[in-house]
């Protein structure tokens, strides 16, 4: 990669138009943002909301219906396929379902790129065992996929991913499919993919948790639409699309939701407010000090506080005990330091603006119809793009070794 500009992808007015059951939609609908060189760019939505497109317009798994791409300074729009392997080669991807060749051991599958690219034995020899030890599997060299843990599978993908040294890593739902635990061992892996190597990582993920985790900047998508899009801590703590505020609400869970806000009123019928915790803004202690300097007596009763790119973030729900007064002041003062809602007293409840209502997916007024069903082309495509370089309508990736492009 040439290095040239700090926009490592650029989509300018992009749209992919598919025929779906009822005609023509766009998959993508106008969308202009950049992906900056050397970041961790998270793209975020609902199932059916264009995010595997999106990013599979940058490796031109999709082609663009209208607008334009630029994939390191170069325009790969119109690019006739033998310069868009080039810049395939460039770019790895891994996948939800780890999409590894089952009948090859897994330093076989590392060094199936390599072999595509037509790197010499002994070269490959060493860069497999590089990859199997940078992502932390080097006694899994000769076993088979299928003896493989979910969380060791996708380090075989990462190890594929990178064989030959690409720019970009695109990551499609790539801990979807793992526990909790070995989710965030994937993630601390493409981490370190992207602070060891420089590489430009972007995460598709439903989970605002990856995003949370791993990403400096995030991109929420909706009906094909970017309808939001900035750093991720100032995301979280001011997000102002309806769909941003959902997926914040369902991660953070640091605010009584509408059923639990009544729980709580029947247990704690004095004045109840919710106070943000921002790194910014205010921390329980000097909440404690502003209400006993009003002599109100302040109980917390809800609450989280958790780390959004490692800084503080969250809210804490308290019950005032004071005279209305009293009160009334300390939630004056606090207001000048942090965002404050005035929930009311049981006998007078006030509604909380941001309270989260958890529905199921198909009441989002935002839900998409149910994506297609995987075509078995496009699952071949995938096995050949991210072994690098490869055309990805070749529906047999083992079937015979192309000509390296290098
Ligand atoms: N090849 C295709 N032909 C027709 N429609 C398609 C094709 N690929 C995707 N779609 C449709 O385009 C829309 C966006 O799909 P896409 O896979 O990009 O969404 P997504 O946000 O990644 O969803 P998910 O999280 O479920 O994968 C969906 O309605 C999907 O059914």
């Amino acid at each position: 990669m040439s290095g040239t500009t700090s926009a490592m992808v650029r989509f300018s007015d992009v749209t992919k138009t598919f025929v779906g059951d009822n005609g023509p939609f766009n998959a993508v609908d106008g969308v202009t943002l950049d992906i900056t060189r050397g970041e961790i760019f998270g793209v975020i939505g609902y199932s059916g909301a264009g995010k595997s497109t999106l990013v599979r317009l940058i490796n031109a798994l999709e082609l663009t219906s209208g607008g334009t791409i630029e994939v390191d300074g170069r325009s790969i729009t119109g690019l006739p396929e033998g310069a868009l392997r080039e810049v395939r080669a460039g770019i790895g991807m891994i996948f939800q379902q780890f999409n590894l060749l089952s009948s090859r051991s897994i330093a076989g599958n590392i060094s199936y790129p390599l072999e595509v690219a037509r790197w010499p034995k002994a070269k490959r020899k060493a860069r497999v065992a590089e990859l199997l030890d940078f992502v932390g599997i080097s006694d899994k060299a000769k076993q088979r996929p299928s003896q493989l843990s979910g969380g060791q599978k996708q380090r075989v993908g990462i190890a594929r991913a990178l064989a030959t040294n690409p720019g970009i890593l695109l990551a499609d739902e790539a801990t979807s499919a793992l526990d909790p635990e070995t989710t965030q061992d994937v993630l601390a892996l493409l981490k370190k993919v992207n602070a060891e190597l420089g590489i430009t990582v972007v995460v598709i993920t439903h989970e605002m948790d990856v995003v949370k985790t791993i990403c400096d900047r995030v991109a929420v998508m909706e009906r094909g639409k970017v309808v939001e899009l900035g750093d991720v801590y100032s995301v979280f703590a001011n997000p102002r699309h309806p769909a941003t505020r959902r997926f914040v609400e369902a991660t953070i869970k640091d605010r009584p939701s509408k059923d639990a806000l009544e729980r709580l009123r029947r247990r704690h019928p004095h004045h109840l407010i919710t106070v943000s915790v921002h790194e910014d803004g205010t921390s329980g202690g000097r909440i404690t000090d502003v209400l006993s300097a009003n002599s109100v007596q302040g109980s917390i009763i809800f609450g989280g506080i958790s780390e959004v790119t490692e800084r503080p973030f969250g809210s804490l729900t308290w019950e005032l005990v004071g005279t209305p007064a009293d009160i009334a002041r300390s939630i004056e003062t606090l207001k000048g330091y942090t965002r404050v809602v005035d929930l009311g007293t049981a006998e007078h409840p006030l509604a909380d603006p941001d309270a989260y209502a958890p529905g199921t997916e198909t009441d989002r007024p935002d839900a998409q119809s149910p994506s297609a069903p995987l075509p078995l082309d496009r699952l071949a495509a995938e096995n050949a793009a991210q072994i690098g370089g490869i055309d990805p309508g070749n529906p047999n990736p083992l079937g015979g070794f192309r000509k390296g492009n290098r």
